[in-house]
């Protein structure tokens, strides 16, 4: 943090969005921005380097999400673990997976035949999202359905992606680690934060460390993800934390 503060303008500040700046919610169509980040990153944004969101999510969900984002200045977006890049209303990605209509088709068949009950199914274009948060038993469903996603994903080209009761299947050869690494090198940053809350982040943090760049990896806290918070430098309490820790660094730059 104290790197950040006093050098602000070669660092770069990389956000997760769901759990991170945008608290937890049981329906993935229903989540929302936390209403103070907008104002925060465009304050960074004017402070730092660059300031990123690096997310499983779709770019156009994202902004959907938190039209406000679309404000701060010179914000990217890198959508579906890195495949996907906004950047001054512009978005870039390769052609769609081949195996993600596969995987959408089978998945009723499969979900029938393991009597799952209120497990949900995100369409995400480029990926499609299992959750199982609103099942009568959450992490039993999760479990179950494990094994056959990991088939069905093997089956169709794609990966699995666990994470807070949702498996995705999505396409291989990218995450959120290679992502962020390819955006501190084409950023020449000189120091590097990354906050995040689930699975899917470890690898953006195994990414500030293998940067070799002053950093710091910043766990959005949970109950219900506890690797993440043994790898962190620093624990928050969820998305208010996080903001709360934005501006302090904020503040820090003007001390
Ligand atoms: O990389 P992220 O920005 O953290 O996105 C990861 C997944 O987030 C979403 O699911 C999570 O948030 C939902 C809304 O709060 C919640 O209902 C769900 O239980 C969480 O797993 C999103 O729906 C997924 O597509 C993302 O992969």
């Amino acid at each position: 943090m104290q790197t950040i503060m006093k050098d602000p303008s070669g660092a770069v500040i990389g956000l997760d969005f769901d759990g991170t700046l945008s608290p937890i919610v049981s329906d993935p169509a229903k989540a929302a921005i936390h209403p103070a980040a907008p104002p925060v990153l465009a304050e960074l944004a004017r402070r730092v380097r660059a300031v990123a969101i690096v997310t499983g999510r779709p770019v156009e969900t994202v902004l959907g999400l938190g039209p406000a984002l679309a404000d701060v200045p010179g914000l990217v977006i890198l959508g579906h673990y890195g495949f996907e890049r906004w950047e001054g209303g512009t978005v870039s990605a390769p052609p769609p997976p081949a195996g993600v209509p596969r995987a959408q088709a089978e998945l009723p068949l499969l979900l029938d035949r393991l009597g799952m009950e209120r497990v949900g199914v995100e369409d995400k274009g480029r990926a499609v999202a299992v959750h199982t948060r609103n099942a009568p038993d959450p992490q039993g469903a999760f479990d179950t359905l494990r094994g056959p996603l990991a088939d069905l994903a093997e089956r169709a080209g794609l990966v699995v992606e666990p994470g807070r009761f949702v498996i995705e299947l999505r396409p291989p050869g990218m995450d959120k680690g290679h992502a962020l690494s390819l955006f501190l090198a084409e950023r020449a940053a000189r120091s590097v934060l990354f906050a995040g809350d689930d699975l899917g982040d470890l690898a953006a943090f195994a990414a500030v460390r293998s940067s070799g760049l002053p950093g710091v990896t910043v766990c959005s806290g949970s109950a219900e993800v506890t690797e993440l918070a043994e790898s962190a430098d620093v624990v928050v309490d969820g998305p208010d934390g996080v903001v709360e820790l934005l501006r302090e660094l904020l503040a820090g730059m003007d001390g």
